[in-house]
Formats: C-alpha cells, sequence, structure tokens
C-alpha cells in the first residue's frame, strides 16, 4: 500500500512537473528560442527545440540540393552454373571485381571484341554465398533504416534464369531477402505494436490514427461480420490453413534501438507490373465469382476467369508517387505477412519459358510500411495527432528478366510480355543514364520517368531521398554472354547516380520519456492491488489510501457482547492510522512542496536563463543589423564602382569604335588614292605605250626606207655607190670587205645602209658659239644631280619653239623625260641642226642623243654616264640610224611633228 501511494503520489508529481514543464515550453517555443533544461527526476539534460518532429515522409519535391548525396549501391550475385560441365564466361577476381570474357560463339566476339572486360561494384557474391549472408549484408541496413523511420528500395536485377526470384524469396528452407526482411523487423518490434486498427490507412498514401476504444469496436465488428469486410485483413484462418502445411525456417535477427515510446504497425501490400498495368496482388475475388480454374492466369482471361482490375498511380500531397485504391494489409507477425505474400505470389503471373521453368513475367513490387507515433504524456496510447506519425517504407522489387526473344523461343503472348518487359527495362536504364548525365555534366534534361510505370513508381527515390541498393543477379554461363556485359554496363553506371541521404524524423516532441515503462509499472501494481488491470488512474473508483479494514458490524446481537468496546478500539485504532496516515500526508505534502518549491525555483532559473537568452538574442539582432548595414554599405560602394567600371567600360568601347571608324575612312581613303593612282599609271603607262608603239614603226618605217635606198643603190644607181663623204669612206674602213660588200649587196642587213645624214653635220656643237634653241617641255623634271648633260653654252630655253626661234638658231635640242619599270627617269637630249629649206622654212634634222640617267645607288652602279654614243662598242653608223628621224615644223603648227628622214631628203616646211 505503501508503495502504491509513494508512486501515485511520484505519478502525480510527474504529471504536475510535465504539465509545468509544457507550459514553460510553450511559452518559450512560442519566443522562438532554443533552450537547455533539466528533467525533473533523472536529471537528464534534454535538448528542446523550438520545432516539434515531423514525419519523414514528407520529402520535397526537388532533389534536396544542399543534402549530403549517396551513390546507388550496386552489389552482384553469381548463381552457380546449372551444368557444372558447362562453359563460363566469367571469373570473380576479387570481393569487388568480375571479370568477362567473350565466347567465341558470342555476338561481341563474332563483332572483333575479343578482349575481356573488367566490372567493379559495391560487392560480388559467389555462387557459394549464402542467402544469410546475402541479407544481412545488403539488406539487413536497409531494414534497419526503416525501422528509424527511414526509406530504402531494393531491386533485383539481371536476365532471365538469373537468380532474382531465387534471391528475393529463397525457399521455405532457406529464406530469401524478403521473408528475412519480415522476420528481422517482427523480431526487432517485439511488444511494441500498437493494437490492430489504432492506425489505418487513409487511401491517399497516409495514415490515420484512432483510439484504442474505437480500435477496438472496429476489430469486434469485423470479427463479427467478417463477411462484409471487402478489405482483406489479417490471413483468415482459411488462409492459414492453406499454408499451414509450409514450415518455413526464420531468422532470428533481432535490432535494437527502436524508440520505446512509440507505437509501431507494419502494414504490407504487394502489386506487380505486367505489360505496363498495375495490378493489385492482393485484391480480394468477390464473393460472386467462383473460378474454375485456379487464380493463376496467364494472358487473356476467359468468361468465368477472375481477371483483376489495373490500379493506377497517383501523386500524394507530399508528391510521392503511390498506386491508388490497393489493398495495404496490416500485419502483426512475419508468418502473417509471408502468408499475404504467398497469397499474393499466387495471383502472379508466372510462365514457363524455355529457359526458365517459372519465368517471372512480370515486376513485383512487395512494400512494407512501418507506421510510428509517439505514445501520449500517460504512456498509454498512441498521441492521436495524425501529425505525429512517421511512416517509412522498404519496397522489395524483383524485376522481370530481360531476355533475347529468339533464345527464349517466345511467340504470342509470350513475346508481348517480353517486348513489355524488355522495353521497361530500356527506359530504367535510360532513366538511369539521363539521372547520372544530369548529376555529372550538369545537365537538365528531362528523366522520362512517365514512360513505364516501374520507373514513374519509384521517382521518389532517384528525386527525392532514400537508400537504394541493386542486386546484379548473373548467370555465368557463357551462352548468356552478351546479356550478361549489358547488364553489367547498365549496373556500373547505376553506381554513378547519387541519391540524397535520408533523414530520420524526431520524435523528440517534448514530452518526458520512458512513459511506457512507468504506464506499465503502474498497471502491474494496480494489477497486484487488485484492481481492474488496464484500467487508468482517472478511472479508478477505489481509493487507493484507506483507513484500515471496514467498521465492524455494529449489531448488538449478545447482551455481553462489547461492542462500544470493540467500536472503540476500532475507532482508536483507525484514529492511529489516521494519524499516522495524516503525519505521513504532511510529511509528504512537505517533501511535495519541498520539491514544488525546487520546481518553481528551477523554472525561475529557467526563466532567468530565458531572459539572458532573450537579451543575447537581442544583442544578436542589434549585431545582424549592424552587418546587414555594413552589408548595405559595401553593396552600395560595390555599386559605385560598377558604375564606374561601367562607364569606364563604355568611354572605352566608344573610343574603340571611333578609331575603327577613322580607320576604315582611312582604309576608303586609301583605296580612293590607290584608284586613282592605278587609273593614272594606267593612263601613262598608255600612252608610253603609245609612244613606243610609235617608235618601233617609226623605226621600221626607217629600216624600210634604208633597204628602198639599198635597193635604189643596188639596182645601178652608180652615183649612190661611188658618192659619200671622207668621212663615210673613214667610217667604211670597218666595213668589211668588197666581196663581203659584194655578198651584202645581195642581201644587205639593215645595218649597213647609208648613213641618213651626212657624217660632217654630226660633230659636236656644243662647243660652237651659235646659240642652241634648248627646247624643254613644261613636265620636264629637274634631275637635281650633280652630273649635268653636256649641253651648248649658250642656248635659248623654250617650253614651246616657235618658227621664229628656229629661224634665228641652226642647233637644236629637245629634251625628253621617261620613267621605266623601275620608276628610274631616263632623261634623253635629241641634238639636230637646223637647215633652211627652199621655200624659206626651216628643217630640223636630228643628229645626236644624249640619254641620262637616275638610278638608285643600290640598283645600279653609281654611275652617270653620257649615253652619247652608249659606249657599248655600237658603231658611229647604227647612231645615225638612231637619229635619222626628226621633228618637221610646219607654219600654223606649233608642235612640231617627228618625222623620218634621210640625208638625201630634207624635211620642208
Ligand atoms: N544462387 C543460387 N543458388 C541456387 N540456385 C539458384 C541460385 N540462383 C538461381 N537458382 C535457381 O535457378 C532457377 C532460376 O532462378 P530464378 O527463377 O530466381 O531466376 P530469375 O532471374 O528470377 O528468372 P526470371 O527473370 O525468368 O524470373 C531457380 O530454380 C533457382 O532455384
Amino acid at each position: 500500500m505503501y508503495h502504491i501511494c509513494k508512486l501515485h503520489t511520484i505519478f502525480t508529481t510527474l504529471r504536475y512537473y510535465e504539465k509545468l514543464q509544457t507550459e514553460v515550453l510553450t511559452r518559450v517555443q512560442q519566443q522562438g528560442l532554443q533552450f537547455k533544461t533539466l528533467s525533473n527526476s533523472s536529471q537528464i539534460l534534454v535538448t528542446m527545440k523550438p520545432t516539434r518532429g515531423k514525419t519523414p515522409k514528407k520529402t520535397p519535391r526537388k532533389v534536396n540540393v544542399n543534402k549530403t548525396k549517396d551513390p546507388v549501391e550496386v552489389y552482384s550475385r553469381v548463381r552457380p552454373l546449372e551444368d557444372p560441365n558447362g562453359s563460363i564466361c566469367m571469373k570473380i577476381t576479387n570481393s569487388t571485381t568480375v571479370q568477362l570474357t567473350p565466347p567465341e560463339n558470342s555476338h561481341a566476339y563474332k563483332n572483333g571484341h575479343y578482349k575481356e572486360s573488367t566490372h567493379t561494384f559495391k560487392y560480388v557474391f559467389g555462387p557459394e554465398t549464402s542467402q544469410k549472408a546475402m541479407f544481412d549484408h545488403v539488406a539487413l541496413p536497409l531494414v534497419e533504416d526503416l525501422l528509424h523511420g527511414k526509406n530504402g528500395l531494393i531491386f533485383m536485377y539481371g536476365i532471365t534464369n538469373s537468380g532474382k526470384t531465387h534471391t528475393m524469396q529463397g525457399s521455405m528452407q532457406d529464406s530469401g531477402v524478403l521473408p528475412r526482411c519480415l522476420d528481422v523487423i517482427f523480431n526487432s518490434l517485439g511488444d511494441l505494436q500498437a493494437k490492430k486498427y489504432v492506425f489505418k490507412p487513409d487511401r491517399s498514401n497516409g495514415m490515420d490514427v484512432q483510439t484504442e476504444a474505437d480500435a477496438m469496436m472496429e476489430r469486434q465488428k469485423k470479427e463479427l461480420m467478417p463477411f462484409t469486410q471487402r478489405t482483406p485483413s489479417t490471413p483468415r484462418r482459411k488462409d492459414k490453413d492453406d499454408f499451414s502445411n509450409m514450415v518455413r525456417v526464420p531468422d532470428t535477427t533481432r535490432l535494437s534501438g527502436l524508440i520505446e515510446d512509440n507505437m509501431y504497425s507494419v502494414f504490407v501490400s504487394y502489386i506487380e507490373i505486367y505489360n505496363n498495368y498495375i495490378y493489385d496482388l492482393l485484391e480480394e475475388m468477390p464473393e460472386t465469382i467462383t473460378p474454375k480454374k485456379p487464380y493463376r492466369l496467364f494472358g487473356m482471361a476467359s468468361d468465368n476467369q477472375w481477371t483483376l482490375p489495373s490500379k493506377s498511380l497517383r501523386e500524394d500531397s507530399n508528391h510521392n508517387m503511390y498506386v491508388a485504391n490497393i489493398n495495404e494489409v496490416e500485419v502483426k507477425s512475419a508468418d502473417d505477412a509471408f502468408i499475404v505474400f504467398l497469397k499474393g505470389q499466387k495471383q502472379r503471373k508466372v510462365a514457363h519459358t524455355k529457359l526458365n521453368t517459372e519465368s517471372s513475367r512480370s515486376h513485383s513490387v512487395f512494400n512494407i510500411r512501418l507506421v510510428q507515433a509517439p505514445l501520449d504524456p500517460a504512456g498509454e496510447e498512441v498521441l492521436q495527432d495524425k501529425n505525429e506519425i512517421c511512416l517509412s517504407q522498404l519496397s522489395l522489387v524483383d524485376l522481370a528478366g530481360s531476355e533475347r526473344t529468339h533464345r527464349t523461343k517466345t511467340s504470342g503472348d509470350r513475346l508481348r510480355e517480353a517486348g513489355n518487359i524488355n522495353a521497361s527495362l530500356m527506359t530504367l536504364r535510360t532513366c538511369i543514364e539521363i539521372l547520372r548525365e544530369n548529376q555529372t555534366n550538369g545537365a537538365n534534361k528531362i528523366v522520362p520517368y512517365r514512360d513505364s510505370k516501374i520507373t514513374h513508381l519509384f521517382k521518389n527515390y532517384f528525386d527525392g531521398e532514400g537508400k537504394v541498393r541493386m542486386v546484379v543477379c548473373v548467370n555465368p554461363k557463357a551462352a548468356d554472354y552478351d546479356e550478361t556485359t549489358h547488364v553489367m554496363r547498365f549496373a556500373e553506371v547505376t553506381q554513378e547516380v547519387q541519391i540524397a541521404r535520408p533523414t530520420g524524423p524526431k520524435f523528440d516532441i517534448g514530452l518526458t520519456p520512458g512513459r511506457r515503462k512507468a504506464h506499465q509499472m503502474y498497471r502491474k501494481m494496480l494489477e497486484q492491488e487488485g484492481g481492474t488491470p488496464g484500467a487508468n488512474l482517472a478511472q479508478t473508483n477505489r481509493p487507493i489510501i484507506t483507513l484500515g479494514p471496514p467498521f465492524p458490524c455494529l449489531q448488538m446481537n449478545d447482551p455481553n457482547e462489547d461492542v462500544i468496546a470493540n467500536l472503540l478500539a476500532f475507532l482508536v485504532e483507525r484514529e492511529k492510522r489516521r494519524n499516522i496516515l495524516e503525519s505521513e500526508r504532511l510529511r509528504k505534502e512537505e517533501a511535495f512542496r519541498a520539491r514544488l518549491q525546487d520546481f518553481e525555483k528551477e523554472a525561475e532559473a529557467v526563466k532567468a536563463e530565458n531572459r539572458d537568452l532573450k537579451k543575447e538574442v537581442e544583442r544578436y539582432k542589434k549585431k545582424l543589423k549592424l552587418h546587414d548595414s555594413e552589408k548595405e554599405s559595401i553593396n552600395r560602394e560595390h555599386a559605385g564602382v560598377l558604375r564606374e567600371i561601367n562607364n569606364e567600360l563604355s568611354n572605352k568601347d566608344k573610343q574603340l569604335q571611333k578609331e575603327i571608324q577613322e580607320k576604315e575612312k582611312l582604309r576608303l581613303a586609301l583605296k580612293g588614292v590607290q584608284q586613282s593612282e592605278k587609273e593614272r599609271w594606267e593612263k601613262e603607262m598608255g600612252k608610253r605605250v603609245m609612244a613606243n608603239k610609235m617608235e618601233y614603226e617609226n623605226r621600221l618605217w626607217v629600216k624600210n626606207a634604208q633597204l628602198d635606198q639599198l635597193k635604189q643603190i643596188v639596182c645601178g644607181n652608180g652615183e649612190v655607190e661611188g658618192a659619200g663623204d671622207r668621212d663615210d669612206v673613214e667610217m667604211e674602213e670597218d666595213k668589211p670587205k668588197p666581196t663581203q660588200v659584194l655578198n651584202r649587196s645581195q642581201s644587205p642587213p639593215p645595218k649597213r645602209t647609208a648613213p641618213p645624214v651626212k657624217i660632217r653635220h654630226r660633230r659636236s656643237r656644243s662647243t660652237s658659239n651659235t646659240v642652241w634653241v634648248d627646247h624643254k617641255p613644261v613636265s620636264t623634271l629637274d634631275t637635281e644631280t650633280i652630273l649635268q648633260p653636256v649641253g651648248p653654252k649658250k642656248k635659248k630655253t623654250v617650253n614651246n619653239p616657235s618658227v621664229k626661234d628656229l629661224k634665228k638658231t641652226d642647233n637644236y635640242m629637245v629634251t625628253h623625260q621617261e620613267e621605266d619599270s623601275k620608276g628610274e627617269v631616263e632623261t634623253k637630249i635629241y641634238k639636230a641642226e637646223v637647215l633652211p629649206t627652199r621655200g624659206g622654212g626651216r628643217a630640223v634634222q636630228f643628229t645626236d642623243v644624249e640619254k641620262l640617267k637616275t638610278g638608285s645607288p643600290t640598283n645600279s652602279p653609281p654611275s652617270r654616264k653620257r649615253k652619247s654614243d652608249e659606249g657599248d662598242g655600237r658603231s658611229p653608223r647604227e647612231v645615225e640610224a638612231r637619229c635619222s628621224y626628226g621633228y618637221e615644223s610646219k607654219a600654223g603648227q606649233t608642235q612640231p611633228s617627228v618625222n623620218h628622214t634621210v640625208p638625201s631628203k630634207k624635211f620642208r616646211k
């Protein structure tokens, strides 16, 4: 009794303190502060946060940018060979690497790929690996995550007959991943499970919570009216009987670390994706339909077959994908869950193919959802707050095997299935590859999750958070080489995809830890005291503190009976007891008061701390303000500098534009100048060509005339032949002998013609005293050289000689200038005699030419030579021939015209 009282007091105190603490916390939380407080009795430091713990299911839509990411973990399992003597194409080189060698009959080998390929994974399990080792390595960590409120996905991938289903399901004696997951979950939950129907799926991927009383009502209702229920609950007795002969060896692993003040429930669902349609494998068959054939369906259903309706995918309020309107069964033990799985398995589409006697023709997804919520402050029931429910999910996926239809020798429905299987696996590959590309290259390509139901369903795992593990099952058979290499390559790519690490939920919602235990103890005490087991303190009417046994019977049956004395003794006893209780009460009251005072002091201390924290917050706020203003001024400064730089940049830009324009102008001007120069030169060259042409024509004419003259001489004009001045004779001395002359007369060369002028007139006049008419056209350039042409001392320089000028003199010279191809100016001075004509006019006969040429000292030797007679060994006769043309000036003409002249003929005016 004493202990009960003590406990009662402790509980009352505890509750009072909780109330007090909650009040203080609420106030502090309202102020948005974090602070530390001491727990009342255990003196444990508990960190309180302003926000309450939320469920982890609220995954954000987009990838968590700042979250830590982990790559998808890929494991490889190599199954044993069916035929121990068969040829293999792979070798496990170490615990993480597998090497593939192309066999000679493989496509790769035929296409020239002879090299071995090496593939590295997180771990490679050899053929001897046990199911238990496989589970412990791959799935156990995800089960642990599930119990701590985190999501996980395991999928089996590989070609047909590679051991996917074997790894996932295993056998009764040697269970695979799925049954072991169930075993470990229920082993770990123990008695932390909530009563059935306390948690209820809300049909939109969430969970509702109800009181235990309501849950009990629902249980009773369902037990009383089992036929009205549509949703399958815990496996019925019939189902249990169906599988009773199956004895499964369970996994005994138990995980610790669960939150004892939480209540847990497990829900399972089982779906398959067949031909890109989703079916609920736990769908109950309507009572009205009695199938003639067993559940298992292959292909199309006939009239009396039960065909599963297809389900659709939806997105919940947290943007998580889920299959709408499927049955989620609440299970209370691993065996129950396994029976549900077997029930669904019966409806799965499995068929016999050439490569696998029981080949899965669909992708199957077995979902385990764990619901947990904290207990109320009394530690008695689940807190009736939907927001405090935490949902975590472990999806176990057995993908259908990819296959080459020519190898499986499929046709009809099997072929269509294979096409759909391969298409969905291809979508999975594409999604993974694009995801990887987006993550590694920073690309922003759209991941085609929607192209296939399987990828669409697991979109959240890749986009959101959770742990993803893939087991690549491989058959070492040489015949599978081509398909296996594809699978291996894809698996390697998958390892590069990063998934945000899941964050666990926070259940620290400000309630005292150890509630469940305290409540259990309390109940135990009540039971010991004879109270109704399970009744809580408030509902108990029986007084916990009594003053002793009930009053004795006061009825007097015997006159000798000392009723009064008995009553007195009883009362004395009772008074004594009351006094004891009173003193005890007073003592406890004192103790309680003292404790209360302690709490008050503590609360005061908390308040003081709160005040200090407030002050600190104020100080930080001020600091923040200061930093803000500093930041503002830096920003302003920065903006000013930026403006200046921009201005400078724009000025520089303008300047550059200006320079570019000027350059363009200059280029155009230069182009113009170049064009005009070109035109000028073309004109000039045209003129020169004309002059040269005329000159050569004249020379030709002279030659012809000389030839005519020679002809005349040869044809009998002895006078001419014998004639000739002495000079002529002298000059003829250099000529060939008479025989040669004879020969020459037969075929006279042009050089040997008679001189066009009399040699006596060719004496140099530069030294005579007569006045020369020096004809210099206006365009004549001054050569400005030291050496000047040899010329007469007396001369009259005219730009345009008139007849009158010529009448006064008998010596005439004309200056002609030309520019050669090298740009050097050549000056020619033609000298002539002015002879009177019979008609009273004057004829000019050119007798000599003097050439002056300027040149660059680097291009030509620094000589400035009088070009007369050239000194190149040419005979004087050649000079005569050269000068046997002249200018003829006629009355009325301002310019004399060029004409040929011969010694016998004079040009007349
Ligand atoms: N590791 C293993 N140890 C022993 N037997 C195995 C192993 N892996 C697979 N097997 C056996 O090989 C056969 C085919 O395996 P399983 O059905 O698991 O292949 P699968 O990849 O699921 O094929 P499918 O894609 O066609 O469904 C089964 O009989 C299975 O028992």
